[in-house]
């Protein structure tokens, strides 16, 4: 399915726009199966969801948050995703801590993704892919999304759904992130990119036809909707908006 593209003035817009899609999207959710569950990320999208989320309405005590990708780090680590969202959302909103998901650091990378997955798996019993109802992504200058890397051979992993990392170009090196088999399993996948640095990018991931293709642009879900929230300086490139 082709992305939807929504253009805002502003960063600040396209949180607020961003936040507002993402409550109704979790109030739908909640109406007909009781929860909403969601992957977040790090970077500038951490950022836009803590400035908008606290501002909307929604039964918090329903939502079930895990991350996208994390860091390797330890909780009080200015690096740590998770202390974000804690800090920023979490607390703000007074949910349950129960209710939001972070890698264990005190473990080797390699059994933290392990223990990630069991994580998940309480959410989502049973062998099958999990289908997250909301998959909240960003893209790094260079084009990668989650901790998946232009290059890496972790873009072909087919079989594991959360696996380590201990080489990623973006510092820190260690990390835990979702692969493709569980992100395009998702019923919706988001991205949230601002500024002239993301425009080449966001261009080439959007209309380019590559031959292999940037990270971000391997989020096509498979049965579900991708939407790309842009502000003016990030679609600057786009040749049909
Ligand atoms: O390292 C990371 O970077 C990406 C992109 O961050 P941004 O600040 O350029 O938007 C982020 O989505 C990912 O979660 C994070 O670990």
């Amino acid at each position: 399915m082709a992305a939807r593209i929504v253009i805002g003035e502003t960063d600040t817009e396209v949180a607020s726009t961003l936040c507002d899609f993402v409550v109704d999207k979790a109030n739908k959710a909640i109406k007909e199966n009781g929860q909403f569950t969601v992957g977040v990320s790090g970077g500038s999208l951490a950022k836009f969801l803590c400035k908008g989320l606290p501002k909307n309405t929604t039964d918090w005590s329903k939502w079930r948050i895990f991350f996208c990708d994390e860091r390797h780090v330890p909780y009080d680590n200015p690096e740590c995703t998770y202390q974000i969202y804690l800090s920023g959302l979490v607390r703000k909103v007074n949910m349950a801590e129960s209710n939001i998901f972070p890698i264990n650091p005190d473990l080797t990378v390699e059994e933290a993704a392990n223990d990630y997955l069991k994580k998940i798996r309480t959410v989502f019993p049973g062998d099958s892919i999990p289908r997250f109802d909301m998959l909240l992504l960003g893209m790094g200058p260079d084009g990668h999304t989650c901790s998946l890397f232009p290059g890496h051979p972790l873009l072909q992993e087919s079989s594991k759904i959360v696996v380590p990392i201990s080489d990623s170009p973006k510092p820190p090196p260690s990390r835990v992130t979702m692969t493709y088999p569980i992100i395009n399993n998702c019923a919706c996948a988001v991205f949230a990119s601002c500024g002239a640095s993301k425009a080449e990018m966001v261009q080439r991931v959007l209309e380019g036809n590559e031959k292999s293709p940037l990270p971000a642009a391997r989020v096509q879900p498979t049965n579900g909707e991708l939407v790309w929230f842009l502000d003016k300086a990030a679609a600057a490139n786009l040749k049909a908006h």
